[in-house]
């Protein structure tokens, strides 16, 4: 469940708002419809009370108070009957009216109450307490006819004469009343009880939809922030990462860092945030690839443009760029020399060799320095047979010293497919005033008179 949650946190933001949407609406949905079925309850055992139990309660107290007043008739009749005189039996001529009008009223509520619950049960008003609601009718059925009973011996007695009329035949009548009062408080407690029920059941319903509603809208709120929050921390979450990528980005486009590695920053998740990161890294991984192509043809270009291609010395453009900033290092006291040197006789190797033999002996010549000299010395095709090595903190006995070495090198290194050759050399210092033509100047003087003095030799240029 947990880790379908989390799943479900990646996936795309419509999807995201369109889960939480759904996952609320039922949470309305199922509060709503709990309402309605409650409310239903509620409204039906309302209407119940109203309607049914509580007229039939009225009713029902009518014929309570009817039957006590009867009853207090029946006494007060028995008592007069006692003084036997002619006013005593005009008395209980007026009781005996009474006695009928009683009568006729009982009958009437007690007709209209067991109608009043019949209907109620016909036409479905009645749906809580129903056995209960059939026993009241069965029970007035019964009081009615106990009732009928004790008219009936009633009005017998009260037509004949007072004096006729034995004490015994009086306490029957008085026992009859008595237990018709009984029964009907106790048809009168039966209906309370009822309505009690009924009215406790509206009020625990109540209660419950109170208790169910709130407790349900809490749950809907807490859900609601939580999945919100979780939602906008994926967010977050996303967004920092999409900014590192960009931050990275800018920082490897800006130089300030290497290219990056993609797969370093690969993001998670399927949402639009996702993706948006997917694309930054697709496009900073073709950044780094250009990068590293950009950086591929930009140092062949510069080895281009910077290297002899027959011989893969230096060119005459690296060895100004080369000078000058030794030049401005002799400035602030470091020592350097050059020496500069020319194959003897070039020209008869061309005509004799051919002008392949002719390159080969270049190259031969610059792989033979580069052998002779350390990795930060430099040398340099000034043209043609004519090169220059650059020695970065050499002075000049150094530096003749090493001219020396080639000298003799080239002059005795065996030979494969051209013939023996050697060089002639002129060596110098670099001075504080030095500009590249006059350091080379002095150089080629040098050169010049190794090449006077009989090639094949080492000069070192003069102090003027
Ligand atoms: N094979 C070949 N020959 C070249 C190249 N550049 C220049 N040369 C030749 O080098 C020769 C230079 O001849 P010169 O200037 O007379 O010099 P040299 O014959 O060496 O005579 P000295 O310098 O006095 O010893 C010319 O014949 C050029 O054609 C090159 O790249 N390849």
């Amino acid at each position: 469940m947990a880790v379908r949650f989390f799943h479900w946190l990646d996936e795309s933001i419509s999807r995201k708002i369109g889960g939480l949407s759904t996952v609320l609406l039922t949470f309305i949905l199922a509060l709503v419809l709990y309402s309605i079925v409650q409310l239903r309850e509620i409204s039906q055992e309302i209407q119940e009370l109203a309607q049914i139990d509580v007229p039939v309660s009225e009713l029902a107290a009518e014929i309570e108070v009817l039957q006590l007043e009867q009853h207090i008739l029946m006494e007060r009749l028995h008592y007069e009957l006692r003084l036997s005189d002619e006013k005593n039996f005009q008395s209980q001529k007026l009781m005996q009216e009474k006695f009928a009008d009683y009568s006729v009223r009982l009958k009437d509520n007690i007709h209209a109450l067991t109608r009043l619950i019949k209907d109620g049960l016909e036409q479905g008003k009645i749906v809580k307490e129903v056995p209960a609601h059939q026993a009241v009718i069965a029970a007035f059925a019964q009081f009615e006819t106990a009732r009928d009973e004790f008219h009936h011996n009633a009005s017998k007695v009260l037509q004949n004469d007072a004096h006729l009329v034995s004490e015994q035949e009086w306490q029957e009548l008085e026992k009859q009343d008595q237990a018709l009062d009984q029964h009907s408080l106790k048809v009168l407690r039966e209906i309370e009880s009822i309505t009690a029920d009924i009215s406790a059941q509206a009020e625990e319903h109540e209660r419950r939809f109170y208790y169910v509603n709130t407790g349900l809208g809490i749950s809907a709120f807490i859900i609601g922030i939580n999945v919100t929050l979780l939602i906008i921390i994926s967010f977050r979450r996303r967004m920092r990462h999409i900014n590192s990528q960009i931050d990275n980005l800018y920082k490897s486009i800006t130089g300030k860092q290497d290219a990056i590695n993609a797969d370093e920053l690969s993001p998670q998740g399927r949402d639009e945030l996702a993706k948006l990161a997917k694309d930054i890294n697709r496009l900073m991984s073709q950044y780094s690839e250009a990068v590293v192509h950009r950086d591929g043809i930009e140092e062949a270009l510069i080895r281009q443009a910077t290297t002899d291609n027959l011989t893969g010395a230096h060119n005459r453009y690296k060895w100004d760029e080369a000078a000058k900033a030794l030049l401005v290092k002799t400035k602030s006291g470091i020592t350097s020399s050059i020496i500069l040197l020319d194959i003897d006789n070039f020209k008869n190797i061309n005509d004799q060799h051919g002008h392949n033999v002719g390159d080969k002996v270049l190259q031969n010549l610059v792989n033979d320095i580069n052998e002779l000299i350390r990795q930060s010395d430099l040398v340099f095709r000034m043209g043609g047979e004519e090169f220059t090595v650059l020695l970065q903190g050499c002075d000049l006995q150094k530096a003749a010293a090493i001219a020396e070495n080639i000298r003799a090198e080239l002059q005795v290194a065996p030979r494969n497919e051209i013939p023996q050759f050697t060089a002639s050399f002129g060596v110098t210092e670099l001075r504080s005033h030095d500009s590249l033509e006059s350091l080379l100047e002095r150089a080629d003087k040098a050169l010049y008179q190794a090449k006077a003095q009989g090639k094949n030799q080492v000069c070192i240029a003069s102090n003027d």
